[in-house]
């Protein structure tokens, strides 16, 4: 049994050669994904405890996508430990650890049939299908899909098709189907990708509210803007060329000079109330 540091006390882990793994919702020891020669993200130490709000960081390529594809169980690494919810990967059968895990992504749009019913679109993650109609979902799963299509403010549109809705509000749609199955991390892929200012600032507030709510899952954000980072979030790890620039609280890592680092460029970076914004350092 190892000892408690005050920085472990205060963040609630516990530091030692052997990492209680148990109470971390996602845990990566020395861990890279390689195919071929090309590594895709490589050494990682990293973990996310259950009160905690991740921004990942960085630009096209960087290897945001694949560390969150190890996240939510979909990538095996080719060196290192990863444990998800306190189980390690590798030594445990996935399928039972999915339906913990809330994912929202891009990928997963391509998937839902035009004409599935918005509301079934969010039920059925409890099924863990997509686009296979059933008469007779629950009541409960029903009244619980119509309560979180409420949350991300748009219980209007429940018995819309999928094909007719803005990307906003597809966005938005599968957020609540990611948290249909009460998840104990919610897990999102550039979610503002795709949408215009309105549509954005609408899902940052949301992501935001999300984000305050201390019952709301652990979250991991992935994004190329800072402008995107929802108040709420609590830390930040950034990344370039598959390697880990910083990482760490949000209001401590996000700086001028790691912002500068992580894009290959003089950013300036402003704050203004508890949002971001970033642009080239005039020369
Ligand atoms: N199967 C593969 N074989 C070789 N290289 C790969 C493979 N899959 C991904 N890559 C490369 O790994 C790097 C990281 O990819 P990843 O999708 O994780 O980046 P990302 O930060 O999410 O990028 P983006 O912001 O553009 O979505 C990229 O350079 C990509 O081309």
């Amino acid at each position: 049994m190892g000892h408690v540091t005050d920085h472990g006390a205060r963040q609630g882990t516990v530091q030692s050669s052997e990492v209680d793994v148990t109470d971390l919702v996602v845990h990566m020891a020395g861990v890279a994904v390689r195919r071929g020669r090309t590594t895709l993200v490589g050494d990682v130490d990293w973990s996310v405890e259950l009160d905690e709000r991740w921004v990942v960081l960085g630009p096209n390529g960087a290897g945001k996508t694949t560390l969150l594809r190890l996240a939510s169980a979909e990538l095996h690494p080719t060196k290192g430990k990863l444990h998800l919810l306190g189980e390690r990967i590798g030594k445990t059968d996935v399928r039972e650890l999915k339906p913990r895990i809330g994912l929202c992504s891009a990928a997963l749009n391509g998937r839902v049939p035009a004409d599935e019913k918005v509301v079934d679109v969010v039920v059925s993650a409890g099924y863990a299908v997509l686009g296979r109609w059933r008469e007779d979902y629950d009541v409960v799963d029903t009244t619980r899909a119509k309560e979180l299509l409420g949350t991300l403010g748009i219980e209007h549109l429940a018995d819309r098709t999928y094909g007719t809705l803005s990307e906003g509000e597809r966005k938005r749609t599968l957020i609540a189907r990611a948290l249909m199955t009460d998840p104990e991390m919610l897990l999102l892929d550039e979610p503002a990708a795709g949408l215009d200012l309105g549509g954005r600032e609408d899902l940052v507030a949301r992501l935001s509210e999300l984000a305050m709510d201390p019952d709301a899952p652990a979250m991991v954000l992935v994004t190329h803007h800072v402008e995107e980072i929802p108040p709420g979030f609590t830390h930040v790890l950034m990344l370039r060329e598959g390697g880990v620039v910083a990482q760490g609280l949000l209001d401590d890592v996000l700086t001028e000079e790691n912002l500068s680092t992580t894009f290959a460029q003089p950013l300036e970076l402003q704050r203004s109330g508890d949002r971001y914004f970033a642009r080239r350092k005039a020369v």
